[in-house]
């Protein structure tokens, strides 16, 4: 099966090389990188030296519980993104792991999404180097052969959305106080190509057409109606259900439900890995612009504003907004204020 697999990874589908594949043995595991050659990688064990990612290993099972850790809101910073990245290509690389649950230790958020301060102010080198750690982790985590199951115990916008899509399943917390979408252009900026056929692929293009136009943030009721999150269940039971559900999809053997998911997404990752270099230089481009530098300044100042002086909008506000949600949406808070 190791051999169909490789084969399968540097024949039919050559552009999925550097996705890992996975081979059993006592020699440990292989790793096919982008040229297409073969490196072993020892096994280990899953330290985050901040422990700013936390993994417990279920060694029965062979299901990985990671938590992300990164107080107050999980944002995906540069250093986090490369301690996961690495953590992610430990557990793919460890033969006993089966399953991934991805959540937060931070309580009530998922993720913020991405690190608005490495977004901002800073050489373009420094652009450069965050967007392709951005795109290392869509491209881990979309093409992880682990099932992977999003226990989404928190707000989830943007490029937190981005971590929670790129799973097998997702079940939320029932909290009308969370919410989840791709809200980029309520920032004034836009979802990259990968980003929004990420979405395409899960909601379908009408509901990708309304939810990335308007930057929507949804409630998990709005979400679950949507097919953004799976299930919705009490947060008391978010671990235990993704546990649950973890063992349906373990139940099927790993090489047919591998195959089936390259399979499905493969073309949406060749979307980007056959030009990463291009996206990377069309992301310094767009966000080294001084009209979007001050666009992301006034949204971060906002955010700590929100926090200073403005209450979050009452219940009947909130009504009124109908089925898209921009609750959170500090842009909105300062449209009601003025
Ligand atoms: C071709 C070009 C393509 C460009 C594409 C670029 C793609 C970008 C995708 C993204 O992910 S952009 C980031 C979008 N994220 C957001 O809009 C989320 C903003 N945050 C919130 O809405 C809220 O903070 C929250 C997550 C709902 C949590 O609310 P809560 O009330 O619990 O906390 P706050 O008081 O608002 O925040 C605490 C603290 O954290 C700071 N912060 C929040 N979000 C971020 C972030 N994304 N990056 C950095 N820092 C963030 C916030 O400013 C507060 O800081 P303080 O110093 O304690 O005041």
């Amino acid at each position: 099966m190791a051999a169909v697999l490789r084969k399968l990874i540097q024949g039919r589908l050559p552009a999925l090389a550097g996705v890992l594949c996975r081979r059993s043995g006592n020699e440990g595991h292989l790793f096919l990188n982008s040229s297409g050659s073969t490196l072993m990688q020892p096994r280990c064990g899953y330290s985050s030296p901040t422990e700013s990612v936390i993994v417990e290993m279920d060694k029965a099972t062979g299901v990985a519980l990671l938590k992300l850790n990164i107080p107050p809101v999980n944002s995906l910073s540069l250093p986090l993104l490369t301690e996961l990245a690495i953590v992610l290509d430990k557990l793919e690389m460890d033969k006993h792991c089966r399953g991934l649950i991805l959540t937060s230790a931070v309580p009530n958020i998922f993720s913020a999404g991405l690190n608005l301060f490495d977004m901002m102010d800073k050489p373009n080198e420094h652009y450069s180097e965050f967007w392709r750690a951005v795109q290392e982790i869509w491209i881990k985590l979309y093409g992880s052969s682990l099932a992977n199951i999003a226990a989404i115990n928190g707000s989830s916008p943007a490029g937190g959305c981005l971590l929670a899509l790129c799973s097998d399943y997702r079940i939320m917390a029932n909290n009308p106080h969370f919410t989840i979408g791709l809200n980029e252009t309520r920032l004034g900026i836009v979802a990259p190509f990968w980003f929004k056929d990420t979405l395409l692929n899960t909601v379908g293009k009408r509901t990708t057409e309304i939810s990335l136009n308007l930057g929507a943030l949804y409630s998990p009721t709005e979400a679950l109606s949507l097919h953004l999150v799976d299930r919705l269940v009490p947060e008391t039971q978010l671990l235990s259900a993704a546990t649950e559900e973890m063992g349906r999809w373990l139940q099927v053997p790993d090489h047919a439900r591998q195959i089936t998911k390259s399979m499905i997404r493969k073309s949406t990752l060749e979307g980007l890995l056959n030009q990463r270099e291009a996206d990377i230089k069309n992301f310094v481009e767009f966000i080294s612009r001084d009209s979007i530098q001050k666009s992301l300044q006034f949204y971060a100042q906002s955010l700590q504003k929100q926090k200073q002086h403005i209450h979050p909008p009452s219940s009947s506000c909130r009504q009124q907004i109908s089925s898209v949600t921009f609750a959170r949406s500090p842009w909105y808070s300062l449209i009601q204020r003025s």
